[in-house]
């Protein structure tokens, strides 16, 4: 199977690129990074930090979705949803990481998968797909009356917060509870926010240093408190994760998928 990694120079990417090297089965289709870049013309292989692959960047990511069977996404959300629409016009597999991706960009992913595969998850480490589904659990057997807040931190680089992952695991508290995230988050508390709503579900942004990720869901009750945690250690867990994506989705029909069909959890 053929898969190109988009924004192969990136942190994610250059993880990418090794973790397909390295599956056999898999080849490297080729690599993209925006107009201008500084990786453009350099190998893909050197740029990641192992052997030449003999396969350079390149900014016209047409071409690549042509070439590939499979193209994975971890670049950021107008470069995403470009990348969606390359995908839909192609009928190639697309799989996405990014996130920080808003309502409007979100509706044009779901247009673009009623032409083709897409796999799209803020985190695609098993552990995390695992936590998403705890969490849905113990909101469900816990409801308002636990208040619920969820803590991440992440790397000085990191651009989007709440982080996607930590809006996924309070969407899944809010799908626990039979609410919607939407109508009970509290993305930021300052100044005088007053005393907490029952049901608000509340969120706390750290960045700092190289943390590739942490998150934890906090449910506190009158004299008793469950926290469940999720540390990344490595960012092979993403990568690792995103290939199978790819895998599993190349004879599925076209349509919006998450982890949790891939996992089949
Ligand atoms: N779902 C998951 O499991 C995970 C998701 N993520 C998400 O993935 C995204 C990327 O993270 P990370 O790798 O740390 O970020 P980086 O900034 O290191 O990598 C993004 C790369 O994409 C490039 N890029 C931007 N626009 C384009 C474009 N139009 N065409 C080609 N390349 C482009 C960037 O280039 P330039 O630097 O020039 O802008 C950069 O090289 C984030 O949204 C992050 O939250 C991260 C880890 C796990
Ligand atoms: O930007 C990152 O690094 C990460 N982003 C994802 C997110 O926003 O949840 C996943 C992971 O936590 C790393």
């Amino acid at each position: 199977m053929k898969i190109g990694v988009v924004g192969c120079a990136g942190r994610m990417g250059q993880m990418l690129v090794r973790e397909i090297a390295a599956t056999p089965g898999c080849t490297l289709a080729g690599g993209t990074e925006r107009v201008g870049g500084p990786a453009l013309g350099k190998d893909i292989g050197t740029l990641a930090g192992i052997d030449p692959l003999g396969v350079t960047a390149i900014d016209d990511a047409a071409t690549l979705f042509a070439e590939a069977d499979a193209v994975i996404d971890f670049t950021s959300p107008d470069a995403t949803v470009r990348h969606a629409a390359l995908a839909a016009q192609s009928q190639t597999v697309l799989v996405i990481g990014t996130t920080g991706i808003g309502p409007s960009q979100q509706e044009a992913i779901a247009q673009a998968a009623t032409h083709t595969p897409i796999v799209q998850s803020p985190n695609m480490s098993l552990g995390v797909n695992l936590l998403l589904a705890l969490v849905e659990q113990v909101g469900r057997a816990l409801g308002d009356d636990f208040d619920v807040d969820i803590l991440e931190m992440h790397h000085r680089h990191k651009v989007d917060a709440p982080s996607g992952t930590a809006l996924g695991l309070g969407r899944a508290v809010a799908a626990g509870r039979g609410v919607n995230l939407e109508d009970v988050w509290q993305k930021v508390r300052d100044g005088h926010p007053g005393a907490r709503p029952r049901g608000e579900i509340g969120f706390a942004t750290l960045r700092g240093g190289d943390v590739i990720g942490d998150h934890t869901v906090v449910f506190a009750g009158d004299g008793e408190r469950i926290e469940l945690t999720h540390k990344a250690s490595g960012r092979q867990i993403y990568a690792k994760g995103a290939v199978r994506a790819a895998r599993w989705a190349n004879d599925k029909k076209p349509g919006l998928y998450s982890m949790k069909n891939v996992l089949g959890m």
